[in-house]
């Protein structure tokens, strides 16, 4: 469904002294620099596949699937979805396609929800049974009959993105790209997403390509991820796969007696250990991660003990958040060899 063959963007950005100096100069002398945003990517996605496609920030995903729709054209390489090569057929390829981008809308922003629905009709060309039909269900599986008199710009976040997601499928495209759906939304929503995603992928087998920083969307959507870091493929695989290649990781939380505000491992275990980035404030609690097969978790708690009030811990196992943050921070290769990977 999805053939990708070393696929390679470059932007060509305008480079500028600093000052007024600078401003006035690359009027005359603009010089440009190469960022390469995607570089050899290759990757191949069977029909009714839901692949995760995850990286850090900056690493290339957005780029990629802006070359898959057909928004961008590569610099190099070769890209086919459904067998049409997307930038040389935007029109043909869009009618196969449904996508869903973060925070930005494709409903129409001052009227209903349900004539937003009318006008996406007209513009696939979806016959009348069909679409009550294919409304119907979603209206029920994503609870939209409250919403569907609204104007857009009335709706929070979880109810326009439920209508954004309604609005992605109804045209029952072959593949749909999902660019963080679930993005700042609470539990409930997001199961709710989840499970019409699952329940669009049972029914019609479309192909879904999800991009998110949330590892529970992946873990229960997708079997397959892809990772990407700095342009380039670094991990094609199944879940499974990489739980058991990294299954002798650990994470051990540490409750402390006090806030410490620029906390360091100690000495003794900094070689095989790393902290585990925060994404909150609570200072009070600190995540090491190691592997089991370099330091034992008897070593690591009591040499923290030794050196912070520890008040309490918990040890938990190879999750795959974990793996991912890990993997985020200091790359695959330093764990292991990058063929053993493919
Ligand atoms: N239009 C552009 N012009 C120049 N550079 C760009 C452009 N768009 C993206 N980049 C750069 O290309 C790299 C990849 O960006 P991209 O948006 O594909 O990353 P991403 O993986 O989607 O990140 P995020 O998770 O933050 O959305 C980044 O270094 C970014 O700064």
């Amino acid at each position: 469904m999805i053939v990708v063959k070393n696929l390679e963007k470059y932007y060509k950005i305008a480079k500028r002294d600093p000052g007024l100096r600078g401003a006035v100069k690359s009027l005359f002398h603009r010089k440009y620099e190469t960022k390469k945003a995607v570089k050899r990517i290759s990757m191949h996605i069977e029909s009714g596949e839901m692949v995760g496609y995850i990286g850090a920030n900056g690493a290339g995903k957005s780029t990629t699937i802006k070359m898959l729709t057909g928004i961008l054209t590569p610099t190099s390489g070769e890209v086919k979805v459904n067998g049409i090569i997307p930038y040389e057929n935007r029109k043909q390829n869009a009618s196969h396609i449904g996508a869903v981008f973060g925070q930005r809308t494709q409903l129409f922003w001052d009227i209903p929800v349900r004539e937003s629905y009318e006008l996406l009709k007209h513009i696939y060309e979806i016959p009348q049974k069909q679409y009550e039909e294919t409304l119907a269900e979603f209206v029920e599986v994503l609870h939209l009959e409250p919403l569907l008199g609204i104007p857009v710009r009335q709706l929070s976040l979880g109810q326009k993105m439920r209508c954004e997601l309604a609005a992605a499928f109804l045209h029952r495209p072959k593949v749909v790209y999902l660019d963080e759906p679930t993005i700042g939304l609470d539990v409930a929503v997001k199961v709710r997403i989840r499970n019409f995603i699952k329940q669009m992928n049972a029914r019609y087998g479309t192909t879904v390509l999800l991009t998110t920083h949330d590892m529970q969307d992946i873990e229960e959507i997708c079997h397959r991820i892809i990772i990407i870091d700095d342009g380039s493929v670094i991990y094609d695989g199944s879940i499974q796969d990489i739980k058991a290649q990294f299954g002798d990781k650990r994470v051990i939380q540490f409750e402390l007696e006090h806030s410490i505000d620029h906390f360091v491992l100690p000495e003794e275990i900094r070689s095989a250990a790393v902290v585990i980035p925060k994404t909150d404030e609570d200072h009070h609690v600190v995540s090491v991660s190691f592997s089991s097969k370099e330091i034992s978790g008897a070593e690591v708690i009591s040499c923290m003990m030794k050196h912070y009030p520890v008040l309490d811990l918990t040890i938990a196992d190879a999750k795959i958040e974990t793996i991912v943050e890990e993997i985020y921070s200091k790359g695959l290769k330093g764990r292991v060899q990058h063929e053993e990977i493919h």
